[in-house]
Parts: C-alpha cells; structure tokens; sequence
C-alpha cells in the first residue's frame, strides 16, 4: 500500500474530457495505525480547507476500522496546488503535534506529485513510527457528491466530507420530509403528460364480435323449423311461449358500487380486517365477511351483518400491509368465493347475456371469456350477431328488429338457436363455459334457450343496464364505427338513424331478467360506482366470475406505473437491496398529490409506488 493517484485523477477522466462542474474527491487513508496514547492522525496544509498550515485547525482522520485511519475532502479540480502533511495531533490536550519527516505533499491541478507511500512520525530521537499511507483523487459530479453527502447523513455518522456546501443541492430538507413536500419532484412530475385515452377499449379497429366462435352449424340450418313466431330445433320447444321458472331464489344479495366520493362507514357494516385472506368474520354463518385486494385502489367488499347486502367499497386503503397482485388477487377471489358459495361443481355453464343493443354485452362478453381462458377453464364467445350476418347478410335494417315483424323475429330466433346448438355441442365435447351474446330480451327468448339448456347446462343470465344516456350515445357511436352491419353504410348519419330505429324497436318489446339466475349490471361504465345484483348464484366458477364483474373496470384510463421513492441504497448508488426509504414517503404524498392535479380525480388511474421494504401507495 501506498500513495497513489486515481486513473482520473491523472488527467485521464472520461477520455480526457474535463467537465467544469466536475469536482476532485480525495481520499486519504492511514493504515495500520494503533492508537499511540491520545495521538490522532490528522492533516493539515496550505489551504483554508486544510488549517492553512494552523495545526490546531488541522482536520481529524476518522478510524475507518481498527486500524485504518481515513479523511476525505473536495477541492476544485483546477485547484492551483495543494500541500498537505500528515501529522499526529494530541485529542486533548494542547501539546505540539508531531508532523510527518520529508517535504510537503503536492496535489496540483488534481494531479498528485512524488510517490511518497510512508508517513513518517519521529516521535523522540529514537522512536521513529513509520504508517502505509493512500492517496487517491477522483473527479467526481456534484450528483455524486451529493448522494454520498446524503449517503453519510442516512448513515447517521458524522460526515468525512469536508467544505463541499453544494453537496446538500437536491437533499430534502426535514421539514420538508415531514410535510410530504418536495421540490424536486414536484418539478418533474409536473411536467409529465399523461397519454389521452383512447376513445375506446375495444380500439376502435377490432369489433370483439368479430373475434367470437365462428358459426359451425349455418350448414346444417335447415334442422330447424320455425311455426308461431317461436323456434322448434330439432329439440322439439314445444312450449318455448311458457315460462320455465326455476324454483324459488334461495336468497338475493345485492353488491353496491357506490360512487367512491360516498365513504360507506355507516353502522352495521362488518369491515375485514385483514387484506387478501379470510375474515375472521366468515367463520361465523350469519357474518360473513369477504374481501378480496387486487392491488393498489381495489374495492374491498364488506357484508353486512344484519342482512344479504353486499357493499363494495371503493375507497382507497392506504394502510394495506400485505398488498396482492392481481393474478394473486384472482386466485384468492376463487378462494372466497368457493368458501362462500359452496363446492365446485363440476357442470358446463352458459353466461347469456342480456341487454338492450349498445350496452355493452360483446364487450364484456369478450372480457369474460378472456378472463375465464385465463383461469384456466375452457371458454367459446358465440355472438349471435356473427351468426345472423352469416346467415341474413349485414344489410338488415331497422325493421328487421321490430318486435312486430314475425318473419324478423323468426329469424332471430333461429340464428339464436343455431348458436345455442353450437354452443350445446360444444360443450358435449367438453367445453366448459359458453358465453352466449345477444340481446336475449325477452322472456320468451329466454324460455327458449332454458329448454335448449335442460339438463346440458346451466345457466345464469348477465344483463347489462345502462341509464346514462352520455354513455349509450357514446356506445352507439361506436358501435356505427365497428359494427360489420353498417360497414357498408357509406353515410355516417343514416347508419346512425337506423341503429337508433333498431334500438327504439328493441326497447318496445324489453323485458329485464326476472328468472332463473342472474347478474344485473347497472351503471357500471360510468367508472364511478353501479350496482351489481345477484340472483340464485352458487358455485365456484359462477362465484369466480361474479368477483371479475364487480372488479372490473369498464372505461378506458391510465395506468401509470413509477418507480419507488428514493432508497438508502439508491443514495448509494445501488439497484435492488431492501433499505429503507426514508424520503419515499415525501415522495409519495407528493406524487399523489400531483397526479391528482394532472388527472382530475385519484379514481382516474392507480399508481403503485414500492420500494424495498416499504411499500408507498400513492393513490
Ligand atoms: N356495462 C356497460 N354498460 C354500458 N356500456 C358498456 C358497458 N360495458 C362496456 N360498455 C361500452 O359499450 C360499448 C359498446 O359495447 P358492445 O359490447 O358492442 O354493446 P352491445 O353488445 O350491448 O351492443 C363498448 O365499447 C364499451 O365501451
Ligand atoms: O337476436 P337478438 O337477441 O336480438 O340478438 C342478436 C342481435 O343483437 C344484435 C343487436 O344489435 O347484436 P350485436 O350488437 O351483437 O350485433 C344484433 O346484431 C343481433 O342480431
């Protein structure tokens, strides 16, 4: 060991580029030094920084380990010269230091002259101590500086960092700690533009409809025959007209979205304690507590304890200590709902959807079956629109929905049938979940596909319901864009007209769902709350997908993801580890608080902000 210079210090930093802001970090270190008495090894020079030759203003070497002595200091690079000694300087008491043999130590213009690797300390005439000393000089950013300043202020340890007052640029102030303010983020972070949404979840190009199961059965049409405006498959529906109500509901429940501005704490509401495990409350029959966490921003569902409403409330826990994923959260949703709602079972389901047109039952269709393949199950989409393009052409118009016109409805029904088969076959070859969409809405309808259903499958009715008439004219809109029925409709305006001739022709005739099982969704799009309701629903699949409905999210937004706030290891320069994040409260208060500038409302977009182990959500 002994004195040396850094490569950058040499002059060869960063392929001989000098950065003026640059600085010149030197390290000096004093090795295998024992403690003499009350001796300290200290350093003193030419300079203000280093005593200006005043060896009682020389600056003290701190042990580094048991014998090794260290000191470091910043200069200026172009630093004229610097001269420096060693020496050996009583803690207490007043008596004359003793200053290191040979001449003066040179640092010029960060470049370190001579190649002395001992200090030599001649202590009497013949007791001489002779220490291995290191030199070494970096340039080094002020950003550097800076992070080790702060590196040494986390590390609670008096700094060795010496006559640097810049190196605290960019350092938080306490003060500013506890507030939660920061000015460093607040100036980038608001200069962040968040994407616009786009206008559609679908994208605007691929209609989902287009992406369902693709007719099997249109060849063989001709199985069926149609008499008194209702279908006769080759099953034989005699009494498609009579209502084929199952037996009585055994209990309704009703799931609540409420607008996430009302804070549902009211009395009578049991909340779970704990966050993506089993309530202690669902233990008890009559108490049945359920929450599932699906990440930052998730509805936690609470069950009262006097009745059979569910409440999901959608405020933010900021407190949740074990936050899930999604994927996790899914998993534990299947969990639940098996506790709750009973054994698997192991039949084949039919989701039909209902619903006027334009309240987006291909959408969720779609969702569901994406959603359901995901899990794991063996899920087909047949939309009923395919099979009657397929079959009627795209060019139908109005009319051919009125209720009224017997030759029109003779003809939906049978492509629904057609579907309805498909989807049967489908699942006698061991499909599992069918998700049938169409509008489905009449009762009559209904009826039919209960008697196709019979002992093949089971099914619940999805109904969608829409009472915001911002959100239908959007829909509508959209559905001109996409649709395949009005791809060749070359005026915008009269495609318009017509799909709203449609719709007033479908609304004469609808009957909401009132049989057999079912999920209502109602208002669930505007993004601010809805209401699900649910009827007759058991078993773990029909339990699965409930918890998917009421967790999903039906509007375009953002998603934004950040980093976490600023570690003790990232002070230090070091990616991963698990240290503490001191500022990363700060951070969070104040990236939540921007964002909400920027995107209106914390329901607009979650953000998850994490480090090591303390976790920070933002929103
Ligand atoms: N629950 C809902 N209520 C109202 N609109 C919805 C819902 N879910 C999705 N949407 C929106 O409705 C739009 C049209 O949906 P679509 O599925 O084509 O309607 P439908 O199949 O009922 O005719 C979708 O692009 C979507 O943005
Ligand atoms: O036979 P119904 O139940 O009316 O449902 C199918 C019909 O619903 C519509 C309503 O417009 O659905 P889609 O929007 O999926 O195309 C028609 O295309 C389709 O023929």
């Amino acid at each position: 060991m002994g004195t040396g210079s850094s490569k950058n210090a040499d002059g060869g930093s960063h392929a001989g580029e000098e950065r003026e802001d640059e600085q010149l970090y030197v390290s000096l270190k004093m090795e295998k030094y024992k403690l003499k008495g009350e001796l300290i090894p200290h350093v003193y020079g030419s300079v203000p920084l280093v005593g200006s030759w005043d060896s009682s203003k020389a600056l003290s070497m701190e042990r580094e380990s048991t014998s090794t002595w260290e000191l470091s200091f910043v200069v200026p690079p172009n630093h004229e010269t610097l001269d420096f000694k060693f020496l050996l300087k009583p803690k207490y008491s007043s008596a004359p230091a003793i200053v290191e043999e040979g001449p003066n130590r040179l640092l010029t213009g960060g470049h370190l002259q001579g190649d002395t690797r001992l200090a030599i300390f001649r202590l009497s005439a013949d007791e001489v101590l002779e220490y291995p000393v290191f030199i070494k000089a970096d340039r080094v950013s002020p950003f550097d500086l800076a992070a080790s300043w702060r590196a040494y202020q986390e590390n609670l340890q008096p700094s060795t960092v010496r006559g640097i007052p810049d190196v605290s640029i960019n350092s938080v102030p306490e003060t500013d700690i506890e507030n939660g303010s920061s000015v460093c983020l607040e100036l980038d972070l608001e200069h962040y533009v968040v994407p616009a949404p786009s206008t559609s979840t679908n994208s605007g190009l691929v209609y989902a409809a287009n992406m369902a199961e693709t007719p099997r059965s249109l060849t063989c049409s001709g199985v069926f025959s149609i008499s008194d405006g209702s279908v006769n498959p080759s099953h034989s529906l005699k009494d498609s007209g009579v209502s084929v109500d199952r037996p009585a509901p055994i209990k309704e429940m009703e799931i609540v979205v409420p607008d996430p501005a009302r804070v549902y704490s009211g009395s009578g509401m049991v909340e779970s304690k704990s966050v993506g495990t089993f309530s202690p409350l669902q233990k008890q029959d009559s108490h049945r507590g359920i929450l599932v966490d699906r990440g930052v921003g998730s509805p936690r569902l609470v069950k009262s304890a006097s009745s059979t409403t569910f409440s999901l409330d959608l405020k933010l826990n900021t407190e949740t200590k074990n936050p899930m994923p999604a994927a996790a959260g899914a998993v534990a949703a299947g969990a639940i709902a098996d506790q709750m709602l009973g054994p698997k079972e192991d039949r084949h389901l039919a989701i039909v959807l209902v619903g006027l047109p334009a309240r987006g039952k291909t959408f969720t269709a779609a969702k569901l079956t994406r959603y359901l393949r995901w899990l794991g199950h063996d899920t087909k989409h047949f939309n009923v629109g395919k099979y009657r393009r397929l079959k009627h052409g795209v060019n139908q118009s109005a009319d051919f929905f009125r209720g009224d016109n017997e030759e029109g409805v003779e003809a939906r029904n049978e492509v629904a049938a057609l579907a309805m088969e498909d989807m049967i076959s489908w699942m006698q070859e061991g499909g599992q979940v069918g998700i049938f969409d169409a509008t489905n809405s009449t009762r009559r309808r209904r009826n039919m596909l209960m008697k196709m259903a019979e002992g093949k499958c089971k099914i619940i009715f999805l109904e969608t319901i829409c009472n915001d008439e911002r959100i239908i004219e959007r829909n509508i809109r959209l559905k001109i864009q996409q649709s395949p029925d009005y791809a060749e409709e070359p005026d915008y305006e009269a495609g318009l007209r017509d799909f709203k001739n449609r719709l007033t022709n479908y609304e004469k005739v609808y009957e909401p769902v009132e049989e057999g099982s079912y999920i209502k969704m109602i208002d669930m799009v505007s993004g601010l709350g809805g209401i699900i309701q649910v009827n007759n629903i058991s078993g773990y699949l029909p339990g699965r997908i409930v918890f998917f409905l009421v967790n999903t999210h039906l509007t375009p937004r953002p998603i934004l993801l950040t980093r976490h706030g600023e570690s003790l290891d990232n002070v230090r320069g070091r990616i991963g580890g698990d240290t503490v994040i001191r500022y990363g409260q700060a951070h969070s208060r104040e990236l939540s608080r921007v964002l909400v500038q920027l995107l209106g409302s914390p329901s607009t977009a979650d953000t998850v902000a994490c480090a090591g182990r303390n976790k920070c959500w933002s929103m």
